[in-house]
């Protein structure tokens, strides 16, 4: 695993630009795998300038997202498609018919996370997956005790979860308990991650991600299996880690020997 410790979210955010946009550079049709939540927005924000400045282009690319609630159409503003939508797809030259999230009001979802994960096989498999995490170290939302081999399936969020994503949601609306996600299993065949993280709420999650057992009780720590897993994160997010000044050296000697 390639530990990347940034000072700040500004920084995440930078590296995180220039490794996509150095991804769309070398591969124009890339498939992309793209996450929601907070996280990650600093970064679309980057790509969206890099794209209007014509530094990268979008034209070729196709995405599919991690997950989606249920009971959420598409227009609903907390769905995870309006928040793709809202916070990239409507500002880069995206196809949107080739930009996929899970259909959160599929008459049934069983057979909506079949068809999506035979989307992603169908497009050849996903070229670099982005993930954030969440504080109990779910990635997409693939929680606690989920299996690691598992595949786009409905998962009920826990209330950790639901807690941390009511920030969203009115008192009085309806907020999901239930999600449509990519599984572990799909996510570690990506040919590359990069998961962001940030922040001191995000801690004791990377400390589950980086050094902890692979275990289910934190899904993040699958990433320990993959080949070409790179986590980056600011000092807040890396401060229980007990190998970080063995990281940041060896990240020193890896841009000495491979450049950035
Ligand atoms: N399904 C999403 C995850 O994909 C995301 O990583 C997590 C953390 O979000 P944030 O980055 O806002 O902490 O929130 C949700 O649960």
């Amino acid at each position: 695993m390639r530990l990347v410790i940034l000072e700040n979210a500004e920084a995440v955010a930078d590296f995180a630009c220039e490794y996509f946009v150095g991804q769309l550079k070398r591969q124009p049709k890339s498939v992309l795998g793209l996450a929601t939540g907070s996280s990650p927005v600093a970064l679309y924000q980057r790509l969206i300038q890099a794209n209007q400045k014509g530094e990268v282009s979008f034209d070729q690319v196709t995405s599919f997202n991690l997950d989606e609630y249920i009971g959420l159409a598409g227009d609903h503003p907390q769905s995870y498609r309006y928040f793709m939508n809202d916070k990239l797809f409507d500002h880069v030259n995206i196809d949107q018919a080739k930009t996929h999230v899970p259909n959160g009001a599929a008459e049934d979802p069983n057979a909506e996370c079949a068809r999506y994960e035979a989307a992603i096989a169908e497009a050849g498999g996903i070229d670099l997956q982005l993930l954030g995490i969440g504080v109990n170290g779910h990635i997409g939302f693939n929680e606690p005790l989920s299996s690691l081999a598992s595949r786009t399936r409905v998962k009920t969020l826990t209330k950790s979860t639901i807690e941390a994503n009511s920030r969203y949601f009115d008192a009085d609306e309806f907020q999901p308990t239930d999600a449509i996600t990519t599984g572990i299993g799909t996510i570690l065949d990506a040919k590359e991650v990069m998961l962001l993280a940030t922040g001191p709420n995000k801690a004791e999650a990377v400390r589950g991600c980086v050094e902890g057992p692979v275990s289910a009780a934190c899904p993040a720590s699958a990433l320990q299996l993959h080949q070409h897993a790179v986590v980056v994160v600011d000092e807040d997010a890396a401060s229980l880690l007990s190998m970080k000044e063995y990281a940041q050296w060896a990240e020193q000697r890896h841009i000495e020997l491979e450049g950035a």
